[in-house]
């Protein structure tokens, strides 16, 4: 009888266990696939009421465009290599700096700006703007580069410059010549257009950023310091424009660099006595230190995929994924472990994941027939945003586990802040803007820098830090930084050119529109409609507008008024229409809706189905009450 009851109990207790799993599951399930349905992160200041401040075409004849062409070339052919802090290439130094005079006349002689050089071979160049009330940004980049040998399998000699089927091979093509070229170019221009700013603004050009930058941009940091100044945003190097290289992303994706991640270097020594080869001892300091460093790479740090900035990356591209990967990234809360499984297979997305162990140096021996006394290997380690310099220590050590090897910590610092990107942030949405103006097939989200910049040493400075260039990365040129092989597309410095070109003149912005603004926007010009005042031309991508114009941002196309003519009235009024329930966010769900129709059929259907059911049991009737609970909270 007990025997019976009991085996009653466990098959009772089995059948509970399992169908709360059931409604667990089911439960995720319907919330994910309507937070599915609901999300979308990106609104922000899309239809919001520009005020305009492009007033200098940013076209480019083909007189300028062979003429930036050939001084972009002339800085890729000079070898400014930094390889270590003592080992600077300071003849090539001194002759970029001769080039960048000759190259940039209107720079160096317009009474508009002041210029000094900084740390023997660093540049600081400050525009003051007319209205002193506007606090200035800063522009940053750097002229060294990391060596390249030829040998190494270059299509082109590294300092050739030469043009191959529309590109540019050479080393700094795309870290970071594109950008020192490329902000003093558009300067240049802008100041030939007769252009002087509003809002004032800084450039600053390192010449060691790739050791560290602790000549160059810790000096400039210095002289702004004593200045006193204070900068509304700083842009540096860092991200670009991804083009395939996501799998799975529909479309291009400008990833801005609101953090970058922090850096450790270790180095691990063991020592032994020194002795005849003759008679080795059975372990070796080599032998040693292999082992650990064997250890540190076969446990690799945790993934803490989700826990940083990289969380944001993927919830505002989501919209850009198909199923069943939009389901994936749009529930971070329930998937974030299995996204960071397939993340980890390659190196350049396992970057974003965690805080990566690499051994760079081994050193040891000095005879063939001598016993080393000392093995030496230095780590060098890029810490995740949920991570400290202190934490990762203390893991090495756990996991080297062998008090033979000695740990020092050589040099480090903690990942960096998190600068803001929603729709308060100057910084990040003028630069959001400018870029959707240049290539409105691109969508723009937050990012995680993986390596390290030069702007690290302005955090004093500057609340608000971005790495970020529009240089277009696409499959398998993530390993040409550093690599061989390096170029960039002639079209793509063209873009760059343009893109700081326009990103000047909308800095000049007196402060961002209010998104309220867009509800008034589309208020007001749904006003102007009855009386057809005014209109925009909703089908023009490509504007010239008149000086004092208010432009229009809308999902990346920027509209210019102009006056009214009647073929456009209906298709303001369209537009008008469209815009308001763009707005309200209800063309997002709609699409959704229909991509995700099936889904929620299903689940309709099941529950009409098994409604008697559901009602008379305790257990799915909460989960249908929370289910509906859900729902209210992401719908309010
Ligand atoms: C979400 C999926 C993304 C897929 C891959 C995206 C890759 C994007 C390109 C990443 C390139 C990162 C380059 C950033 C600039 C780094 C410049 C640099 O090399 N800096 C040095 C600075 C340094 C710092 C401290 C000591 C010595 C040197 C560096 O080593 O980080």
């Amino acid at each position: 009888m007990t025997d019976r009851s009991g085996k009653f109990n466990i098959m009772k207790l089995v059948k509970i266990v399992s169908f709360g799993l059931l409604v667990v599951v089911l439960v995720c399930f319907v919330a994910a696939t309507l937070r599915t349905l609901t999300f979308d992160v990106n609104s922000g200041l899309q239809l919001a009421h520009w005020e305009k401040t492009r007033n200098i075409a940013s076209d480019i004849n083909q007189h300028q465009r062979k003429e930036l062409l050939a001084n972009f070339r002339e800085a890729i052919q000079i070898p400014t290599v930094s390889t270590s802090k003592t080992q600077l290439n300071i003849t090539a130094l001194g002759e970029f700096n001769s080039l960048l005079r000759k190259v940039f006349p209107t720079v160096f002689s317009s009474h508009l700006v002041q210029h000094e050089v900084v740390a023997n071979y660093s540049h600081l160049f400050w525009v003051p703007g007319s209205d002193l009330a506007l606090v200035p940004y800063m522009l940053l980049a750097h002229i060294d580069v990391v060596p390249a040998d030829e040998n190494d399998g270059w299509e082109a000699p590294p300092f050739s410059a030469k043009e191959m089927d529309g590109f540019i091979y050479g080393r700094g093509t795309i870290d970071n010549k594109q950008s020192v070229m490329g902000i003093l170019q558009a300067l240049e221009y802008l100041l030939i257009r007769g252009y002087s700013p509003q809002r004032g603004f800084f450039i600053g050009l390192g010449h060691d950023e790739e050791v560290g930058g602790l000549q160059g941009a810790m000096n400039i940091v210095k002289v702004l310091k004593k200045k006193g100044v204070q900068l509304a945003f700083v842009l540096d190097e860092g991200l670009a424009v991804l083009d395939g290289v996501i799998s799975g992303l529909q479309g291009p994706a400008a990833l801005i660099g609101i953090s970058e991640k922090g850096q450790a270097t270790v180095k691990l020594s063991v020592f032994k006595a020194p002795g005849h080869s003759s008679m080795p001892p059975r372990e070796s300091s080599i032998g040693i230190l292999a082992g650990a460093v064997k250890r540190l790479e076969d446990n690799p740090m945790p993934i803490l995929f989700g826990e940083g900035p990289e969380r944001r990356t993927f919830e505002h591209l989501a919209h850009r994924f198909g199923l069943p990967i939009k389901f994936l990234m749009s529930n971070m809360w329930l998937f974030s472990p299995l996204i960071g499984r397939v993340m980890e297979r390659s190196p350049d997305t396992n970057a974003f994941l965690r805080t990566t162990t690499a051994v760079t140096m081994f050193n040891s021996g000095v005879k063939v027939n001598v016993l080393p006394s000392l093995a030496e290997a230095y780590v060098n380690l890029r810490i995740h945003p949920a991570q400290t310099v202190q934490e990762v220590l203390e893991f090495i050590q756990s996991t080297v586990g062998d008090e033979r090897v000695k740990m020092e910590l050589v040099n480090g610092f903690d990942p960096l802040p998190v600068s803001s990107y929603d729709e308060t942030s100057f910084g990040f949405q003028t630069i959001k803007k400018t870029l959707l103006d240049q290539f409105p097939q691109v969508s723009v989200a937050p990012g995680l820098c993986i390596g390290n910049t030069d702007s690290r040493h302005y955090t004093d400075l500057a609340k608000d830090i971005y790495r970020f260039a529009p240089t277009w990365i696409k499959p398998g040129d993530t390993q040409r930084f550093h690599g061989i092989n390096e170029r960039i597309s002639k079209k793509n410095y063209e873009e760059l050119v343009v893109f700081y070109f326009n990103l000047i003149q909308n800095c000049d912005i007196k402060e961002l529109p209010s998104p309220h603004a867009a509800t008034a926007a589309v208020t007001s010009s749904l006003g102007l409609l009855v009386s057809a005042a005014s209109f925009s031309n909703a089908s023009s991508n490509s504007w010239t507008p008149e000086p004092n114009e208010t432009v229009y941002f809308v999902n990346g196309y920027s509209q210019s008024r102009s006056r009214p003519s009647k073929p456009y009235i209906l298709r303001k009024l369209m537009d008008d229409w469209m815009n308001f329930w763009r707005l309200a966010g209800v063309d997002t769900m709609m699409v959704n809706l229909k991509s995700y129709s099936v889904s929620v059929i299903i689940i309709l259907v099941i529950v009409i189905i098994h409604w008697k059911s559901i009602m008379t049991n305790r257990y799915l009737r909460t989960c249908l009450f929370l289910s509906v609970k859900y729902i209210e909270t992401c719908t309010t």
